[in-house]
């Protein structure tokens, strides 16, 4: 559970947020939506890295995002590829697993996620070698693998073809189960108009909003475009 009150931030005179809260709760897959440049990486950074909040606070698990234990209470996969390139697949996520305190399930959860996410010939390779998706994938398992209760994706679909595109819906479905609360951000809206539970939006005000996801692509795409795009 994360539990977000009145976050504000802004970068010199630009103001991504003020006074924003809302609340996100375990057993939940959430898609955080929004126009490009509108704030949502933004918005995932504020939960994950309190210094760079201008005001409020952030709560994982009840623990202060503040508190250096706040960190084990989530997995975070940013839109960057470019991590850890000079270890190979497995001693990234032998790695994640030390510092999730999940050497003992390693062997157990990398024969479950790894053939699902299509990596095993792959392992030995170090990440530089992976292709875009490849990369994603394997970052995206140690977060599967990390066994946090809380697991925030930037757009985790990002490079994904459509076949591991359902496999990775199958295992955030899997972890929702299990109590997870997964936050991903999306631009794609056809990707959750029959996926996720909830759809957070940032509307062209910055103000963030949650509703019930419609479960339909054309209720969805009506309310992003009456809310969420910036008329001029
Ligand atoms: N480090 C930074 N310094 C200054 N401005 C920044 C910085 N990071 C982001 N911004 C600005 O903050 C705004 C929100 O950026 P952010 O990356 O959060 O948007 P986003 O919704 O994730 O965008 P996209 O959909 O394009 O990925 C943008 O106007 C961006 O230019």
């Amino acid at each position: 559970m994360i539990e977000i009150n009145n976050l504000s931030k802004s970068y010199g005179i630009n103001k991504i947020f003020e006074n924003e809260s809302i609340t996100l709760t375990n057993s939940c897959i959430y898609a955080l939506v929004g126009v490009n440049g509108i704030g949502k990486s933004t918005f995932l950074n504020s939960i994950i890295q309190p210094s760079t909040l201008d005001k409020g606070s952030v709560k994982i698990d009840d623990i202060p995002s503040t508190d250096f234990t706040a960190k084990y209470h989530y997995a975070f996969v940013p839109d960057t590829k470019d991590m850890f390139l000079n270890l190979t697949g497995k001693e990234y996520l032998q790695f994640v697993s030390e510092l999730y305190n999940q050497k003992e399930k390693f062997d157990e959860l990398l024969a479950i996620y790894i053939p699902k996410l299509k990596l095993e010939n792959s392992l030995e390779q170090t990440i530089s070698s992976y292709s875009l998706g490849m990369k994603q994938k394997i970052y995206l398992a140690g977060a599967f693998m990390s066994n946090a209760q809380n697991i925030i994706l930037d757009e985790p679909f990002n490079a994904i073809d459509p076949e591991s595109t359902s496999i990775i819906k199958k295992i955030l479905f899997d972890l929702k189960d299990t109590g997870k609360m997964i936050l991903f951000s999306v631009h794609n809206l056809d990707l959750v108009s029959n996926f996720c539970d909830k759809i957070i939006f940032i509307d062209n005000r910055h103000s963030i909003f949650e509703c019930n996801n419609p479960q339909n692509f054309d209720v969805l795409e009506k309310i992003f475009f009456d809310k969420c795009v910036i008329k001029k």
